[in-house]
């Protein structure tokens, strides 16, 4: 508290942004002394979250605000309030037992940081380029279908959150949201996240309108080829006398041609989205049209790392679909680093999977990653909060990030290196 008279503790704001950072400080304690301070009302400050945090809630509380919420898995339990038990089942579950998707986070805890010290972090710089395009954080927004299903303002208010925060996007194919929509509540182009169709004529289609919107990267999903046992999604919504009825009404087609992606197209002869019998020759097919990146999501070893190289790929999405792919036990964040050895710093690798706290996305950059995407965290805060719900979790990852940036003595994401996690 030495500091006290450095003039920019003058300005209300940044003198309890300074109790707050003090580690003898709790919340309750800057609350009870921003109460009896004589500075002015407190409400403005009230709503700053990062500055002011509500009560802690205990273990197993279900949070009411945003502001309630001390981590990111802080709001699964409100989305789950939220949701009706078919769409909350549908964001929850994996595949089988849902081993791989609990693997993919608690893989995190077998990878431990090594921190450098003596090192001025007052001042650090999270921004990543990737294809040419600064973001400010290499905290991205893994596509996730049907958002509809979890808030009415579904990608749109995502999109806004991702805007203010800095973070990229992602958008899915099977979106709510159109792809001018979702730009323009962005701010910027997003990435398009491409289900192939069975029908080249609607993939074609679904590109150049994506590209006409100005996507820079088609992200091709790979990882669905084989189908999936949802186990666990049934078992979530058996008591469910909603049970989607509206939602799945009239089949596949009409699905399909539900979604706004799809509007003025002639999805008649599509009859699967997953591309069962794609091969890398569809990937080379797609190469030739595709104007801007290309991009796969879904590989998983060095061997498919490699054929992508040599398919002329752009990047690869280290991905198993957040353990909705298979269950293959085999958490991404252990399967990064051999896509990143083969491919030697040719093209950006990114990652998703279980990642919950700044921490797994430090452990991620030092084994090699570009970036990283986040899928169930935005949708959590979206279910229970719409926007200011997204813009709560991208918020708090980004602080968490920060602060290990920090402590590990990493000023930019350069300096983020492979000595700075212990495997094993
Ligand atoms: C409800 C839900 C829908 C998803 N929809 C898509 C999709 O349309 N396309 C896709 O490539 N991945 C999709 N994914 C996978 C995510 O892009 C991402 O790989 C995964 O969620 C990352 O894991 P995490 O949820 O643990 O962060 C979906 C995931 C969830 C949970
Ligand atoms: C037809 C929607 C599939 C979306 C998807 O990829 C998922 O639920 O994981």
């Amino acid at each position: 508290m030495s500091d006290a008279s450095d003039a920019r503790l003058t300005d209300r704001r940044n003198f309890i942004r300074f109790l707050a950072a003090s580690p003898v400080m709790t919340p309750t304690a800057v609350r009870t002394l921003v109460g009896s301070l004589t500075l002015g009302s407190t409400s403005a400050l009230a709503q700053s979250y990062d500055v002011l945090r509500a009560p802690a809630q205990a273990v197993g509380d279900v949070i009411a605000a945003p502001e309630q919420a001390l981590n990111v898995m802080d709001f699964e339990p409100a989305a789950k309030k939220a949701l009706p038990p078919a769409h909350y089942g549908y964001l929850a579950s994996g595949v089988d037992g849902d081993e791989t998707l609990r693997a993919n986070h608690e893989a995190f805890s077998k990878i431990r940081i090594r921190t450098r010290r003596l090192i001025d972090v007052r001042k650090i710089d999270t921004s990543v380029t990737i294809f040419g395009q600064t973001y400010a954080t290499p905290i991205m927004l893994a596509p996730v279908s049907s958002q509809g299903a979890f808030h009415p303002e579904a990608e749109t208010a995502v999109a806004k959150a991702a805007k203010v925060k800095g973070n990229g996007m992602i958008l899915s194919t099977v979106g709510s949201t159109s792809i001018e929509d979702v730009t323009e509540a962005r701010g910027a182009p997003v990435w398009y996240m491409l289900y192939p169709t069975d029908d080249w004529t609607v993939t074609e289609a679904l590109v150049k309108r994506a590209e006409a919107a100005g996507a820079p990267a088609i992200v091709l999903t790979v990882d669905r080829q084989g189908g999936r046992n949802t186990e666990t999604l049934f078992r979530l919504r058996r008591d469910d006398t909603r049970n989607c009825k509206d939602c799945h009404a009239g089949g596949f087609a009409n699905e399909v041609s539900r979604k706004p992606m799809f509007d003025d197209l002639d999805v008649s002869k599509v009859t699967n989205l997953y591309g069962t019998g794609m091969t890398w020759d569809y990937v080379d097919r797609l190469r030739k049209i595709v104007k801007g990146k290309l991009v796969l999501k879904g590989i998983v070893t060095h061997e498919d790392a490699e054929e992508a190289l040599k398919h002329g790929v752009d990047a690869i999405i280290v991905s198993n679909h957040g353990g909705r792919a298979e269950e293959s036990l085999y958490p991404t964040i252990e399967a990064l680093p051999e896509v990143v050895k083969a491919v030697n710093g040719k093209i950006p690798v990114l990652v998703d999977g279980g990642f919950r706290r700044g921490t797994d996305v430090i452990k991620a950059l030092a084994m090699g990653a570009t970036a990283v995407c986040i899928g169930r965290p935005y949708c959590w805060g979206l279910a229970a909060f719409g926007e200011p719900g997204v813009a709560a979790v991208l918020a708090i990852m980004q602080r968490e990030f920060d602060t290990i940036m920090k402590q590990v003595g990493a000023l930019r994401i350069a300096d983020i290196t492979p000595d700075m996690v212990s495997v094993g």
